[in-house]
């Protein structure tokens, strides 16, 4: 507003020296009794309304664009009472036993601030990816009948200092006034991470108006504060402290059975055919999130309906996994023969070290290219799980590096084909480095922040690993060539092969020679 006026004013000023000055070395009619000290008076005045705009420009709180940007993002917030329960909340039963607390607190707050018990403030859900921390944080609004308001730690990082703390009051003020509410903050370790000297002036100032608000509120109303983050080691320590961000629950990525439960809620309203078993489909699809499993449900109904089915089979549902894990099938691909050889022995190379090791169970081998892959392995582990011994990694490292071995072996050539194998097989040994401590760097943990002091051992050591387990591949593949190039022969001709394809060749060679050492 101020900004407003001081606009006018200037603009007024502006036309009016002009007008001035022309009319003194132009003689326009009718004021020619302007002196030149008029002038001057004036323009003085337009020269100071100008340098005022132009410092009232630079404060932020003052900016209409800032302030209409914060009114646009204020109204993402969305204030509303979700209609989801804990019935479309599937698996996490602990973390939903947990909070059954925190509901009879909301549900009950009066019985509590009787007996003098001040109710929670802050829950943070940490864990990986899609796994439904926003959806149980609704999922509280829901069976709390409370205002739900969600916002994202991102939408707070501004350029200007002040602003990002005055879209959290605003927000907590919202709360208040339609208390009971669940704030959901997403992404918390965009305002919420570390400070440190290097941090800026705005983030911190954000994260203490946020830790001032959690101080401040719950004497008289009802708000609790979710935050969800995927990674919890970043946070400030502040934000963490008991009366804050006190209790974490780390939601992670379901099992067997978890996931069974997720493909029920996504499929409650969909045609399924007789084919489809839902528990099948579970154990096929370990290691993905709450998100990926719903894509998959909703993929197998596109599927259905593009193929002109009645019900979704089974099939619908083989694809969408497909399509969720490797991308899209590229139509009409242009890839040479040779490169379809590479491909073809690329992909055999990892299936026959997967299988002589018996690391996970292969379900499909394909070359044909999806996504940016131009060939892939389907598999899946026999159970979920949670522990893994050494010799467990260094067979996952040697199936990685199969794909490369293949190629040196067959064509004396490698390609860029093994770019993400040969990344994940030096995540591995490095995590066996520096937090499993199984190298001979000894069983020690090495902190991420200590990592950059013991690079060179570190790297050493990666280097160690990841050659022996080459080496250790190489002489595998060379003890099984023939079931290499039976494998590589049949995807060239057929372009997909199948688990039980798979044991076929294999069944075939009586003797695989399993000589592994490492
Ligand atoms: N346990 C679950 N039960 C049912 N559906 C789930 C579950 N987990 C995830 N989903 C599905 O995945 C979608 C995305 O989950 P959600 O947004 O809650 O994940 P998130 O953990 O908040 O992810 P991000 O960390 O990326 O914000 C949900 O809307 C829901 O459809
Ligand atoms: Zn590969």
């Amino acid at each position: 507003m101020k900004k407003k006026i001081v606009f006018v004013l200037l603009t007024i000023s502006l036309i009016l020296s002009s007008f001035l000055i022309c009319n003194k070395y132009f003689y326009f009619i009718p004021f020619k009794s302007f002196t030149s000290g008029d002038i001057f008076f004036v323009c003085t005045i337009t020269l100071g309304l100008l340098i005022y705009y132009i410092k009232l420009d630079r404060n932020p709180q003052l900016v209409p664009a800032a302030i209409n940007s914060e009114k646009n993002k204020d109204d993402n917030l969305k204030n509303n009472k979700p209609d989801v329960s804990f019935d479309d909340v599937a698996g996490l039963e602990e973390i939903k036993e947990e909070l059954h607390e925190i509901i009879d607190f909301i549900n009950n707050s009066q019985k509590y601030k009787k007996m003098g018990a001040t109710i929670p403030k802050g829950i943070l859900f940490y864990g990986p990816p899609g796994t439904g921390k926003t959806l149980l944080a609704k999922a509280v609004a829901g069976e709390t009948n409370s205002s739900f308001y969600y916002a994202s730690g991102s939408e707070f990082v501004e350029k200007y200092v002040g602003v990002g703390a005055k879209r959290i009051r605003s927000l907590f003020e919202k709360a208040k006034k339609n208390a009971p509410s669940i704030i959901f903050i997403d992404e918390i370790d965009a305002i919420g991470s570390k400070r440190n000297a290097e941090s800026n002036n705005e983030k911190d100032q954000t994260l203490n108006q946020l830790l001032v608000e959690m101080d401040g509120f719950n004497k008289n109303s009802t708000i609790v504060v979710i935050g969800a983050t995927n990674r919890l080691d970043l946070l400030d320590e502040a934000l963490l402290r008991p009366g804050r961000f006190d209790r974490h629950m780390f939601v992670g990525n379901p099992n067997v059975k978890a996931r069974e439960d997720i493909l029920r809620v996504h499929t409650k309203n969909k045609p399924l055919d007789a084919s489809v078993k839902i528990e099948e489909i579970a154990k096929k699809t370990h290691g993905f999130s709450g998100a990926q499993l719903a894509n998959i449900a909703n993929e197998a109904a596109i599927i259905a309906v593009r193929n002109n089915k009645e019900k979704i089979d089974i099939n619908d549902f083989d694809a969408a996994v497909e399509r969720v894990v490797a991308g899209l099938e590229v139509k009409n691909p242009t890839v040479l023969l040779k490169e379809k050889k590479m491909v073809a022995y690329h992909e055999a190379g990892h299936a026959l070290i997967g299988k002589l090791l018996k690391v996970d169970m292969i379900q499909k081998i394909s070359i044909v290219p999806r996504g940016h892959a131009l060939g892939y392995v389907i598999k899946f582990p026999d159970e979920d799980r949670y522990l893994h011994t050494k010799e467990e990694l260094l067979h996952k490292i040697m199936v990685l590096l199969g794909g490369r071995v293949a190629e040196e072996i067959i064509f004396n050539e490698i390609t860029t084909g093994a770019k993400d194998d040969l990344k994940k097989a030096t995540e591995i040994a490095e995590q066996m480095i520096c937090d499993f401590g199984m190298s001979s760097l000894g069983n020690i943990s090495i902190k991420e922040q200590y990592v950059k002091y013991n690079i060179d051992k570190i790297e050493n050591e990666i280097k160690k690993i990841i050659d022996e387990c080459y080496k250790e591949t190489s002489n595998l593949m060379e003890n099984n060539k023939e079931i290499l190039v039976d494998v590589a022969s049949f995807l060239l001709e057929k372009e997909i092969i199948t688990g039980e394809e798979l044991d076929e060749i294999f069944n075939k060679h009586n003797n695989p020679i399993k000589t592994a050492t490492v």
